[in-house]
């Protein structure tokens, strides 16, 4: 199956590429003309990246590409509630492969932190994002095979409170079915603000998922909210 024989909704924008590479490059080259438009007109940009085992190539891509970096907020759509040092977080994914070489003089505004609960980790995140230029100029999702994005994970006890148009959270404490189970993600009308709104997916699983997730009901398979919005979808066999 091809991304072109889905019966995507008229606000989705397909771009299928040859190959990961490809994929890895034309996301980068078109995430950075949008970031740079953002710091041409507003004097400072924000992007809002995704984790998981996916988005290397991207990072790798886009931290090559010339921009004026200092001017630019990285935050990301969900962070494991693990120091960045250790193994899965989404943090040190990106300090190791997105700030690094053009964009090491980007900004990190990181969403784990040390607290008592997750509970509370979450809400100091939520406050330390008062900080984040909104509306956000680019946020990159992923998608995992079940249909979560960010952490938004079906069977998540707050799922439905985080994908409320009107919830007034920033982030909220989510329960993975993996490890690491403890997440933290970026609410549903923080991230659906962003003015530029991808999805980067790779392969055939994945677009099976993006298939059922079409008719599905948001609850059992989030990525379902986005599909609602304008979105640009990056796809790959
Ligand atoms: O757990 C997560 O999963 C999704 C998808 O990740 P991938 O490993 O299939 O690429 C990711 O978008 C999210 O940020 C991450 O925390």
């Amino acid at each position: 199956m091809a991304i072109s024989e889905l019966d995507l909704p008229v606000n989705v924008v397909a771009h299928s590429l040859a190959n990961p590479q490809l994929l890895a490059q034309t996301l980068a080259e078109d995430v950075a003309r949008a970031l740079e438009f953002a710091v041409q007109t507003q004097g400072r940009a924000s992007l809002v990246v995704s984790g998981g085992r996916s988005p290397i190539a991207f990072f790798e891509a886009l931290s090559r590409l010339p921009l004026d970096w200092s001017r630019v907020q990285v935050s990301l759509a969900d962070e494991r509630w693990v120091a960045p040092d250790e193994a899965g977080s989404n943090e040190g994914l990106v300090r190791r492969h997105l700030l690094q070489n053009e964009a090491a003089s980007a900004r990190l505004i990181g969403l784990y932190r040390a607290a008592e609960t997750l509970e509370e980790a979450a809400r100091l995140a939520g406050e330390e994002l008062a900080d984040l230029k909104r509306p956000i100029d680019v946020l990159v999702l992923g998608m995992g095979d079940d249909g979560h994005t960010a952490s938004l994970f079906p069977g998540s006890p707050l799922l439905a409170d985080a994908l409320r148009e009107d919830c007034a959270e920033r982030c909220l404490p989510m329960q993975a079915p993996v490890e690491p189970a403890q997440r933290i993600t970026m609410t549903y009308p923080l991230l659906a603000s962003a003015r530029l709104r991808c999805l980067a997916i790779q392969g055939p699983a994945k677009l099976d998922t993006l298939r059922q997730a079409i008719e599905a009901d948001p609850l059992q398979m989030p990525i379902h909210a986005f599909l609602n919005t304008s979105l640009e979808i990056y796809w790959c066999p």
